[in-house]
């Protein structure tokens, strides 16, 4: 019998395929604080929640037993994934099965946010009779801007075209094919923020997305703007957006959800242009029927067939692939993150060219590990090893995987581009016996640099002084260098510096960069992964059989 903990407040007739089925037993308890949760979830195999419970890397310590962890919902990050994945349980989750409530959500909150509902509601029942405060205005011929135009953005977009709206969408892999067959214009960041009259954000909160709309977006918005988050708190800056409605260049804004949860910032829920919902954009019956019987249906499939579909993270596989495949497993995926940094925006076209011993092996799923790479940088946690393939397809993104038997000067040798119209971004890798993964070319420099979590890309004129000039200024910001490599394609032309760091590097050092005389351009790159690399033997076991 396996043990089901179920949290959160979860449908009982979502949960029904569980209940009903002779090898689960499904106990529920209500959100519990962490150290009563920590108490009791040694008991369990699997566990379902919604985003209360706080899945963290201490509670998974007293998570013995634990196979699995069903987010019943899309968004993970109340989960650990990565501690999840070191201790080998799978986090599985229902994506699409709340689309259609958040986009209902988004769309009434862009209603009440247009005519002051909420505020009008308030004054009524107080037995106010105010019909000179509330004057709104109409959706119809206004622009709206939506920004991530993925499952819940694309509906959210085909619902506010049939109240008239004009709509600028801007997704990294938004293709002006599809815009256009759904009537919409493709748009860039800046032209949404000058053009729209409402804007709506519809991504995972990233590295990318965090503040994206901050003091500096802010102020390229056209006066008068009204924001819609129902997406993820701190993709809107919460004080940047108080700042601008209070100064009076924003009109308004709708927020189901917050940067803290569930207490938010008094400032935003005292201010009386801004209206508020805790967190329902899926709270509605049917969504919540959905995502328990996905999540239970793949439970049931997990524990009985070994399978696994809606999969967000790469749990424990042991034996011979694993040893053999190994390095060149993590190295794969550094490389898919690094070049994806590189080229700065989403691919149309990615290369892949295997060379030397790596001609023999079976890469496949060597390839799937690039692909996942490149991918989560915009998709997150929702690319894995089983549907990289899937998703590369449905982003409209062609690949070419090529096995050239010439060895390039190395045992095995990998080279990864990624293209999008005239640019493009390449890293070539390889491990050498003995001394681990390397990184030998990056764009068309030569270099041999070990991967490291905290990278820096410098491009330069090759002339003395200039290694000097950039240790002493990182010396400056108290940024310690771990290892230095410099490259060039011919002398006193274009330089490469590679630094591997002990830190971050923030804007602020970057713009200091920059500034030094004859440095052409700086880039922080970051790694999450540079442990070991960990798919699940469920996972692999699916991948072998498509
Ligand atoms: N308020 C609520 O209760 C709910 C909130 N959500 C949240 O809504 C968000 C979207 O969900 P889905 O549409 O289902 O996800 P999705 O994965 O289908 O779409 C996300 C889109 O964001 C795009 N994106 C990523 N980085 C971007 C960037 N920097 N700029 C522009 N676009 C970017 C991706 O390319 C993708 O197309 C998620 O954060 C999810 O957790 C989802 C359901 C309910
Ligand atoms: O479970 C919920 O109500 C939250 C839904 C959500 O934010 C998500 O699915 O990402």
């Amino acid at each position: 019998m396996y043990k089901v903990l179920v949290t959160d407040g979860i449908s009982d007739t979502g949960l029904k395929s569980l209940f009903d089925h002779p090898h689960f037993v499904v106990e529920r308890q209500p959100t519990l604080p962490l150290e009563e949760l920590k108490i009791i979830i040694g008991n369990y195999d699997a566990l379902i929640v919604r985003s209360q419970t706080k899945v963290t890397e201490e509670l998974l310590e007293s998570a013995d037993q634990l196979r699995v962890i069903a987010r019943a919902g899309v968004g993970v990050d109340n989960i650990d994934v990565n501690a999840a994945t070191r201790k080998g349980i799978i986090v599985i989750n229902a994506p699409g099965a709340n689309t259609i409530a958040a986009t209902e959500h988004t769309l009434a909150m862009m209603l009440s946010l247009a005519r002051k509902i909420p505020q009008a509601y308030e004054k009524t029942k107080a037995g106010i009779w105010d019909r000179n405060s509330f004057k709104g205005v109409e959706l119809y011929k206004k622009t709206l801007g939506v920004i991530g135009m993925g499952k819940i953005g694309t509906e959210v977009a085909k619902r506010a075209k049939s109240f008239g709206m004009n709509i600028l969408a801007f997704d990294p892999y938004l293709t002006e094919e599809r815009a256009k067959k759904s009537g919409m214009t493709k748009a860039s960041l800046d032209l949404i923020a000058r053009e729209s009259d409402f804007i709506t954000v519809h991504t995972p909160l990233t590295n990318d997305t965090k503040g994206l709309i901050n003091d500096d977006y802010l102020s390229k918005t056209k006066k008068g703007v009204r924001f819609v988050n129902c997406a993820r708190g701190g993709i809107i800056d919460e004080k940047a957006l108080v700042r601008a409605i209070q100064s009076g260049h924003v009109a308004g804004a709708a927020l189901d959800v917050f940067e803290k949860e569930p207490v938010a910032d008094p400032e935003l829920l005292q201010n009386p242009n801004i209206i508020v919902t805790p967190h329902l954009g899926a709270s509605t019956v049917e969504a919540q029927e959905k995502v328990a019987q996905e999540v239970s249906a793949e439970i049931i499939e997990i524990f009985e067939s070994q399978s696994i579909t809606n999969a967000v993270n790469m749990p424990q596989m042991s034996g011979e692939v694993q040893q053999k495949m190994q390095p060149y497993l993590l190295l794969g995926e550094q490389i898919g993150q690094l070049v994806i940094q590189l080229l700065k925006q989403a691919p149309s076209k990615i290369e892949i060219n295997y060379h030397g011993d790596l001609v023999e092996e079976d890469t496949e799923l060597l390839t799937r590990v690039m692909i996942k790479g490149i991918l989560s940088h915009h998709l997150s946690d929702s690319v894995n090893l089983i549907n990289a393939f899937h998703l590369l397809k449905e982003q409209g993104v062609s690949y070419n995987v090529q096995n050239i038997p010439h060895n390039k000067g190395f045992a095995n040798y990998m080279e990864l581009t990624v293209s999008q119209g005239t640019e493009s971004a390449t890293i070539g890798a390889t491990v050498l016996n003995g001394y681990g993964a390397r990184i030998v070319k990056m764009n068309h420099y030569r270099i041999d640099v070990k991967p490291e979590k905290h990278l820096l890309y410098i491009l330069h004129q090759d002339m003395p002084g200039m290694i000097g000039k950039v240790g002493s200024l990182l010396g400056d910001y108290q940024i310690n260098i771990g290892t230095m490599q410099v490259g060039r394609t011919m002398v006193g032309g274009e330089a490469v510096m590679v630094l591997t760091l002990d830190k971050k590097v923030n804007a602020e050092v970057i713009q200091a960069l920059t500034s030094i005389n004859g440095l052409n351009a700086a880039q922080f790159l970051e790694l999450s992964n540079v442990d070991t690399f960990v798919p699940g033997r469920q996972e692999l076991q699916k991948v072998e059989s498509i």
